[in-house]
């Protein structure tokens, strides 16, 4: 009897016990463990960090398998041995030592036929495979038409072909962008009809030359500002084709900057979108930029976006919503801030913590008046980098510096588009998909941008963008600020100089400067005699 007593006792704790773990538990992480997982991209910005979180959050994840081509003369399996030593892994690292047993590289090449998956590897995927993160894409806003097409376009309809006969696939996770519809101002969460018929298009950059549809690429892009955000647009409404074979959902990221928290506060590895911009202001090379200091920037940072789309993708597989969901994910209508905030205060931050080797004292100009921007473009860049080339050359070293301001330049007009402009996202379907969480899963999984704190995060963003992308140890900054310091004598020592010249150059021509000039002097004098007389007089 004694026995039977203790063994309810027993039983009845555990099912409390169980209980009360489950309710603290999340749901999303316990979603994805035991779940295989593929996804591509997975070399890139937003997958590192996707597939860092996946891997902390679900440890028992059954496998992760990635879609990796081999590039720059390294072979798929030394890229991931590589990638898996990034610093982005450490927390991963420290949790769970042999996480990268579950990471899978599969060679694959976007662009071929079949996505180049070999008839193994394939089998492997379709009968394993529970949900796809698709990130996989050309990001760059110069890339060619046939390109762009080839990949972000074609290669989509090709994975969403495998996906379909995936035979346990619970959910589809495509990310598209939110200025895929930025010939738009207000974009709402829903696919709008695509501007010509993808399959002709697609027909068309085929048999065409390369120069010749390089030449009409203007034309048939429209009102879009390049190919990336018009194959984004194609490609989304291709994911909708399939929403009636697949469990699909969209997210759109707006402009995915470091990290907010996770795995690291201001963590970022690439010079896309405003990075590159920032580190450039904080060298002292980039001193005028073209924004509309009221146009809201709509940043967003990497851990937020990742912990939507693994939300997204939990919600997709469990909820089974009846429409396919596109989730706009951006900030500008929660906690919006202009790009003259962001500029003040990247500023403010390398004062405080210079970049090493600064080119000039961190200062900026920013308008949106084309003429103002010209004249600081040629006083503030152009003319430093032609004397700073001058010298070089006089020290017998390769003149560099005009080559770096023309390519700053071509990025900075590739970019002008999106620092002039505001657009209006609505963001319902992540308000709704914020509501659906528990608590635990709002913690874990947060990416309410209410909370986001702008100053203390562009300073994070500086900060790490000179931590983890120029590998600069912050013990360094006394002898950067000595350098901004002595920066700053050879500024006073050559605006007097100059100043000096101007003035020479002015009176040797002008019979009325010269008049002032001697003024200015006799007063001067006059003052000087007076100190010196008083002084005298009061000892
Ligand atoms: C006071 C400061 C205030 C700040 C103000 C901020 C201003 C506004 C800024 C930003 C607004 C952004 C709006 C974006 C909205 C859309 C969002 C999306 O949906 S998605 C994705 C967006 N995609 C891109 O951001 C790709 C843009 N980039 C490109 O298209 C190309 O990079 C391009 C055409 C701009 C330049 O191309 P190339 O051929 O001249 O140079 P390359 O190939 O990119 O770089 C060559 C090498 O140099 C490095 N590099 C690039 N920029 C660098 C830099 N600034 N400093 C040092 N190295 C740099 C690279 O890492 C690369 O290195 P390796 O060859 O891979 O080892
Ligand atoms: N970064 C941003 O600001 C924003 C990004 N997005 C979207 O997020 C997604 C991820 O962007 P992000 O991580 O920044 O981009 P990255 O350029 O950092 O990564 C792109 C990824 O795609 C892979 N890839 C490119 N070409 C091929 C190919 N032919 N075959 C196989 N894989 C290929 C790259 O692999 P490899 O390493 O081999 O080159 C890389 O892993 C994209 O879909 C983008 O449109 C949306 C909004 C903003």
């Amino acid at each position: 009897m004694q026995v039977v007593n203790n063994h309810k006792r027993y039983h009845l704790q555990e099912v409390r016990r169980r209980t009360e773990r489950e309710s603290t538990m999340s749901s999303i992480a316990a979603y994805y463990n035991r779940k295989t997982v593929l996804i591509t991209g997975a070399t890139g910005f937003m997958g590192k960090v996707l597939m860092e979180k996946l891997l902390r959050s679900s440890p028992n994840v059954e496998a992760v398998y990635i879609l990796v081509r081999p590039k720059a003369g390294q072979s798929m399996q030394e890229r991931v041995a590589n990638m898996v030593k990034s610093k982005v892994f450490d927390r991963v690292r420290e949790d769970c030592p042999h996480f990268q047993e579950k990471i899978k590289p599969i060679n694959a090449e976007l662009t071929q036929p079949n996505l180049a998956i070999s008839a193994k590897d394939s089998q492997e995927l379709l009968s394993r495979v529970n949900v796809v993160f698709h990130c996989a894409a050309t990001i760059r806003f110069d890339e060619p038409l046939k390109h762009a097409l080839l990949l972000n376009v074609m290669g989509t309809q090709q994975l969403l072909l495998l996906s379909r006969q995936m035979q346990k696939l619970e959910a589809f996770i495509h990310v598209s962008t939110a200025y895929a519809n930025c010939n738009r101002r207000n974009i709402d969460e829903v696919i709008y009809p695509p501007p010509v018929e993808i399959k002709k298009l697609c027909d068309l950059v085929e048999w065409l030359d390369e120069s010749i549809i390089q030449e009409i690429t203007p034309k048939l892009i429209g009102d879009w500002p390049n190919t990336y955000t018009y194959t984004k647009a194609l490609a989304e409404y291709l994911v909708q084709q399939e929403k009636d074979h697949l469990n699909v959902a969209i997210i759109r990221p707006s402009i995915v900057g470091a990290s907010w928290h996770e795995p690291f506060p201001g963590w970022i590895d690439n010079f896309n979108g405003p990075s590159g911009m920032i580190i450039a202001a904080g060298k002292g090379i980039l001193q005028t930029v073209k924004v509309n200091n009221d146009a809201v920037a709509d940043l967003i940072p990497v851990d937020v976006v990742i912990n939507l789309i693994l939300a997204a993708g939990w919600y997709t597989a469990v909820h089974r919503p009846k429409t396919m969901m596109v989730y706009n994910c951006t900030t500008g209508g929660i906690n919006p801030f202009c790009w003259g905030d962001i500029g003040y205060h990247v500023i403010s931050t390398f004062k405080r913590n210079p970049l090493e080797q600064a080119f000039r004292i961190p200062s900026a100009q920013m308008t949106s008046n084309h003429l103002i921007n010209q004249y600081w473009i040629t006083v503030s860049h152009k003319a430093p980098a032609m004397l700073y080339d001058f010298y070089l050359r006089l020290t017998g070293r390769k003149p560099r510096m005009m080559k770096i301001f023309n390519r700053l330049h071509k990025s900075m007009m590739l970019l002008e588009y999106f620092t002039t402009q505001s657009w209006e996202w609505s963001s319902e379907n992540m308000n709704m998909l914020m509501a659906q969480l528990s608590p635990e899963d709002r913690r874990l999984f947060n990416f309410d941008v209410r909370q986001l704190h702008w100053s203390e995060y562009i300073e994070n963003y500086c900060i790490g963008a000179k931590k983890y992308l120029l590998n600069e140890d912050m013990s360094g900054i006394p002898a950067a600020k000595q350098h901004l310091r002595k920066l700053r004598n050879i500024q006073y020592a050559f605006n007097t100089t100059l100043l000096v010249i101007i003035w020479r150059i002015f009176i040797a021509r002008s019979q009325m400067a010269r008049n002032i000039w001697y003024f200015v002097v006799s007063l001067c004098y006059k003052f000087l005699s007076y100190f010196r007389a008083s002084s005298t007089l009061r000892h």
